[in-house]
């Protein structure tokens, strides 16, 4: 299982991928995480946004997190188990671990706009599930903001082992990583090197989903003090990910992965939809 001294690197949130009627595609997502593992991840995320969470069925999860397993073998296997029903999270994340998950990234209450106090106390109900959990805050997805008070709350819990910032707020990540000892993880990809160079542990990056390497390259760089070297190899990957974030993120990256052969299909479930016409003319230089 995962720790704060273990939950660290490039971590990245793979793609469910449908065929072209919408079920899943089993065997490009198999295809993808043995491609993921051979590239040098420090961890894997099932069913996180760039997963379609919200249209992932029970069973669906269980065969990706069980499939992803076997073939991770002893890499970290990371979950997405969020919900605005904190029992249900607490089913999801409960078999998450019967399946051999590592961890799960709980992303906070959306829709019901709980208090500050109800989302601690959703984050307290989870120690009884004994799988460790990784705060999740992106509040332009959730509509539900944290505190700073409200965060070190939750990182003060013995469960919970870090934290995934895609606030976008570099000088917030820049404050929690200089009063906090948990790990700090990136969660918006055009902040990656900042976010190291302001003491983030690592990145759970949709993009990594495609030149892994080089992510993981910035990474070892930035973590064996060539700054330079990690500045350079992540400014050419910039236009990458500008573009897989030009329309709602997975659209762009699975008609990416389609288009170079890593998936089969670049199928989304609605209200999830494919790239227009005219984001795919801007993407032919990515093929
Ligand atoms: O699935 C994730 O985890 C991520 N999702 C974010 C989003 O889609 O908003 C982006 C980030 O790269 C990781």
């Amino acid at each position: 299982m995962l720790n704060e001294e273990s939950l660290r690197g490039v971590m990245v949130p793979i793609v469910t991928p449908f065929d072209e009627q919408g079920y899943l595609d089993i065997k490009s997502f198999k295809r993808l995480v043995t491609r993921l593992r051979n590239s040098g991840i420090h961890g894997l995320v099932v069913n996180g946004t760039t997963g379609e969470s919200p249209t992932v069925g029970d069973s669906e999860l269980e065969r990706m997190i069980y499939e992803a397993r076997i073939i991770l073998e002893e890499l970290s296997l990371i979950v997405g188990t969020g919900s605005n029903n904190t029992a249900a999270a607490i089913k999801k994340t409960a078999r998450a671990k019967e399946l051999g998950a590592d961890a799960a990234l709980v992303a906070t209450p959306y829709y019901n706009r709980p208090s500050q106090q109800g989302i601690v106390y959703h984050f307290l109900a989870l120690a009884e599930t004994g799988l460790p959990i990784i705060l999740y805050d992106i509040p332009h997805r959730t509509a539900a903001t944290l505190d700073l008070h409200t965060v070190k709350t939750i990182l003060k819990m013995d469960h919970v082992i870090g934290m995934k910032d895609s606030t976008g707020d570099i000088k917030r990540l820049f404050q929690l990583t200089r009063t906090q000892s948990k790990p700090i993880l990136c969660g918006e990809d055009d902040l990656f090197y900042a976010s190291l160079c302001c003491g983030s542990k690592g990145g759970i990056l949709a993009s990594a989903n495609l030149e892994t390497q080089q992510f993981v390259q910035v990474y070892e760089s930035f973590r064996n003090g060539k700054n330079q070297e990690a500045r350079e190899q992540f400014d050419s990957l910039t236009p990458l990910i500008q573009f897989l974030f030009s329309e709602p993120n997975p659209a762009p990256l699975k008609w990416l992965l389609a288009q170079n052969r890593l998936i089969r299909s670049d199928r989304l479930r609605l209200p999830m939809t494919q790239i227009t016409n005219e984001t795919a003319q801007k993407a032919i230089r990515f093929k």
